[in-house]
């Protein structure tokens, strides 16, 4: 413990100096902290209740008050829910941020792990939880909903990182300095892809798709070398058209499938990944098209549940369960990968919230 707080107290020395580069001693100080507090982790995110909330379900800002209460950050580790006739759950994570927490305050956490991708490691974030619980906003998918630097998502967030420590590379070359030598001239590559139905689809090239029953094997996404954070944002800009294309045949697809954002340096990959909504069956009432898809979510969201807790437990890991943990075995699963799981909470609907913390509970399963 009196380590971990020491290694905190360090980090955040190094942090409050320099926004985006850091010398060599200083990352392997950084890394060290990050190991130390394990490989895998996990956040919860409570969003606030809005405007939209009460013309949709039409209550009155008394009984907002009372839902609010109902989900508690108690701390910044700590947050517990209470269901009506219950008694109270308290869960543990990594780190909790309550209805107030800001853009920046997520993201404070969250730039170790991008900087230990530029340190050489592959790390996975995903955003997970119901319809509506605020996964794009946290994630920040949407270009087109990006609109102060403020409320900027985790995504611009670290293209930007990334793109600065480039820079910073580039500059220590010019001055000649020792520790540049090893710094990289590879281009950084971006691929763009969603997972509907188990299938998979390049967002960046249509026409490079792998249905159901076809083998991952045969799929290589296209990568495109960007220079600038403006190519990256562009294409983000052209996969969410994509996307729209794609949708046309199913309404609401956004939030049914799982968007993944993959950005290559050197030997490295950095995956993004907002999942699809997590609502269970019975409360969503489908049938049809919808109930299977429902279903397909549900299935690779717990494969990917197994494939977490599996890998915290030693155990062995399920990878082939479902094409979205197959398409990312190769980055979960190597010793130094890091892997973020972010679940966000809508106050509104206190019972898949608490089925969400037990996903989260599952994932986290053997913190220390
Ligand atoms: N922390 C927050 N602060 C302010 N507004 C938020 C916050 N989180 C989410 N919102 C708002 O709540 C609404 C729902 O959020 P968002 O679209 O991110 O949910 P989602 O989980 O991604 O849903 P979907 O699965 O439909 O994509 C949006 O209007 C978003 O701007």
């Amino acid at each position: 413990m009196e380590k971990l707080a020491k290694l905190k107290e360090r980090k955040e020395q190094i942090i409050a100096r320099k926004e985006h580069y850091y010398p060599k001693y200083e990352k392997h100080l950084l890394n060290q902290y990050l190991e130390y507090k394990g490989n895998i982790r996990v956040f919860v995110r409570v969003r606030p209740i809005l405007s939209q909330d009460f013309k949709a379900y039409g209550g009155t800002q008394e009984s907002f008050d009372v839902i609010q209460k109902a989900i508690q950050a108690l701390n910044n580790s700590q947050l517990s829910i209470e269901l009506e006739k219950s008694p109270p759950q308290t869960f543990n994570f990594d780190a909790v941020f309550g209805p107030q927490s800001t853009q920046d305050q997520v993201y404070a956490e969250v730039k170790h792990l991008i900087q230990s991708f530029l340190d050489g490691n592959d790390v996975s974030i995903f955003a997970y939880g119901q319809t509506g619980s605020g996964k794009t906003y946290t994630m920040g998918t949407e270009m087109s909903k990006q609109t102060s630097q403020g409320n900027q998502g985790i995504i611009p967030r670290a293209v930007r990182q990334v793109f600065g420590e480039i820079q910073g590379r580039k500059d220590q070359v010019q001055e000649g300095q020792e520790e540049a030598k090893e710094a990289r001239e590879d281009g950084m590559r971006v691929s763009v892809q969603e997972i509907y139905m188990d299938s998979i689809r390049d967002l960046l090239n249509l026409q490079n798709v792998i249905t159901q029953n076809n083998a991952i094997s045969k799929y290589e996404p296209e990568s495109i070398t960007v220079t600038n954070e403006a190519q990256v944002f562009t294409l983000l800009r052209k996969a969410e058209n994509n996307r729209v294309v794609a949708e046309t045949m199913c309404n609401e697809r956004s939030s049914r499938s799982h968007s993944i954002l993959q950005i290559k340096l050197g030997k490295a990959t950095l995956n993004l990944i907002d999942l699809a909504g997590s609502e269970r069956l019975n409360t969503t009432k489908v049938e049809g098209d919808r109930q299977k898809e429902t279903l397909a979510i549900n299935k690779s969201l717990s494969a990917l549940a197994d494939v977490i807790s599996a890998m915290k437990e030693g155990r062995f890991v399920p990878y082939r369960n479902s094409k979205l943990t197959q398409l990312l075995q190769i980055y979960l699963g190597s010793s130094s990968a890091k892997t973020l799981m972010i679940v966000n909470l809508n106050p509104i609907s206190l019972n898949e919230s608490l089925c969400s913390l037990r996903f989260a509970a599952k994932v986290n399963s053997c913190s220390a």
